[in-house]
């Protein structure tokens, strides 16, 4: 980052205070940055500021835009300020997110990017090697799992049998299950808890009852300390992403979304949802104290193996939040029922079902720049936001025949014959 000032053709140009032009920079458009490289030409002569103080201010005041270029006016002149960017993820992922053409990302929701969770305060993760024992990870095993005749024991949590193809997608039938999952309204793909830790963090003595949470399958991937090689087949989600994606503004009021840039086949990891890491408790709290806009919502619960464990203590009870700190999943939109990703909670550290990776998979085939679009499991007709689930109902634009945004039910009813005549087939 630097801050350049080039020699003025007007005799009377005076330069600005460095205070004054830095108060100027936040105010205007930045709350706080993660720059390429940026500019403010003030078209005086001579005056060089340190620029690493600017990005110092920027970051203290915690939000980010990603990309500006905006020309604005002072009483010292104009002054421009430049910050490029092509790649929305700052290099921390295997390939650049772009942005849409002819976008400014100054016009992006602000955010820090980051490609790995990271705690954001009590939420208890704890990774050691002590805690995974030889069980649980293969220490028998050399180059490739996929290629042993026998499964490893890291294939255990699916029944024995790898999820993934030797192509590196996840396996049709074990897809289909988790489709169907997701799609199916079933009670019986449900947990009900007694003393629901949702509920519990809203009030210590709510007597509301568990709404359910839905019980997803797993997949278990080989680690390091596992004896396979890091390109082993059964390590996908933890190569990040490879898909080359890009960030756009829908055009019908849904926000931003993301989509692809390539054709993409059925069960290929698109990416993973990535943001902080807090506790249910933590959640409920910045969601009453935050004064951010409300509407638009970035956090989900890590809940899709709520059944292995009793009573759960607030520090175990998880959730990913990436209004300030996430990847570019955050950008993803919501589909009802026959949405282009699905998400599989992949384990890799740890073979504990509290914490583990939302990693979103293609349902089917999906073509180059189609929206990417992620079955959030809201329930719409929860009119009094207490389900427990994050991401509260908005008036639903997804376009699906299967919508459930309507008060008849009729793309409830849709989606059960649709299901059923697959079934047939
Ligand atoms: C995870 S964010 C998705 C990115 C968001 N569109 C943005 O501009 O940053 C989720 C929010 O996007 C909006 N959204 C997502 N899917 C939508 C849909 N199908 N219809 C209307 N709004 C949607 C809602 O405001 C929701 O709270």
């Amino acid at each position: 980052m630097s801050m350049i000032c080039h020699s003025s053709p007007q005799s009377d140009f005076c330069p600005p205070h460095f205070d004054e032009a830095l108060e100027m920079v936040e105010e205007t458009h930045i709350k706080s940055c993660r720059v390429e490289e940026w500019f403010v030409e003030t078209g005086t002569d001579s005056t060089f500021y340190a620029a690493q103080d600017v990005l110092a201010s920027c970051r203290s005041s915690k939000l980010c835009k990603v990309e500006a270029a905006h020309n604005y006016h002072s009483s010292h002149g104009v002054i421009k300020s430049f910050v490029y960017i092509d790649d929305i993820s700052r290099g921390e992922e295997r390939v650049k997110v772009s942005l849409e053409n002819g976008r400014n990302a100054g016009d992006l929701p602000i955010f820090f990017h980051i490609p790995n969770n990271l705690v954001y305060k009590n939420a208890y993760v704890k990774f050691s090697l002590a805690r995974i024992s030889h069980e649980d990870c293969c220490s028998h095993c050399v180059g490739d799992c996929l290629t042993s005749p026998v499964p490893c024991v890291c294939a255990a949590e699916t029944g024995s049998q790898f999820a993934y193809t030797p192509g590196g997608f996840v396996k049709e039938k074990f897809l289909e299950e988790c489709i169907s999952l997701k799609r199916e309204l079933k009670q019986d793909h449900y947990l009900y808890c007694r003393n629901c830790p949702l509920q519990r963090s809203k009030d210590e003595k709510s007597s509301v009852p568990c709404k359910g949470h839905l019980l997803l399958k797993f997949i278990k991937e080989c680690w390091c300390k596992c004896w396979c090689n890091k390109k082993c087949g059964n390590r996908i989600v933890q190569q990040s992403i490879t898909v080359k994606l890009q960030v756009f503004l829908t055009p019908d009021g849904k926000g931003w979304n993301r989509r692809t840039l390539e054709d993409l086949p059925p069960g290929a990891f698109v990416c993973e949802y990535v943001g902080e890491i807090l506790t249910n408790t933590e959640l409920h709290e910045q969601n009453v104290g935050s004064p951010g806009n409300k509407n638009t919502r970035y956090q989900v619960l890590l809940d899709a193996g709520r059944g292995s464990k009793g009573v759960l203590k607030d520090e175990e009870v998880l959730c990913l939040d990436a209004t300030v700190y996430g990847n570019v999943a955050r950008f993803i939109n919501h589909r009802c029922s026959d949405a282009t990703l699905v998400e599989i909670p992949v384990e890799v550290e740890t073979p504990d079902h509290h914490y583990y990776h939302i990693a979103l998979f293609t349902t089917r085939k999906v073509d180059a720049m189609e929206e990417l679009t992620w079955d959030y499991g809201i329930d719409f007709h929860d009119r009094d936001h207490d389900s427990g689930h994050p991401m509260k109902p908005f008036h639903c634009l997804c376009g699906s025949p299967f919508c459930r945004n309507h008060s008849d039910m009729k793309g409830d009813v849709r989606l059960l014959t649709y299901v059923r005549r697959r079934r047939r087939v």
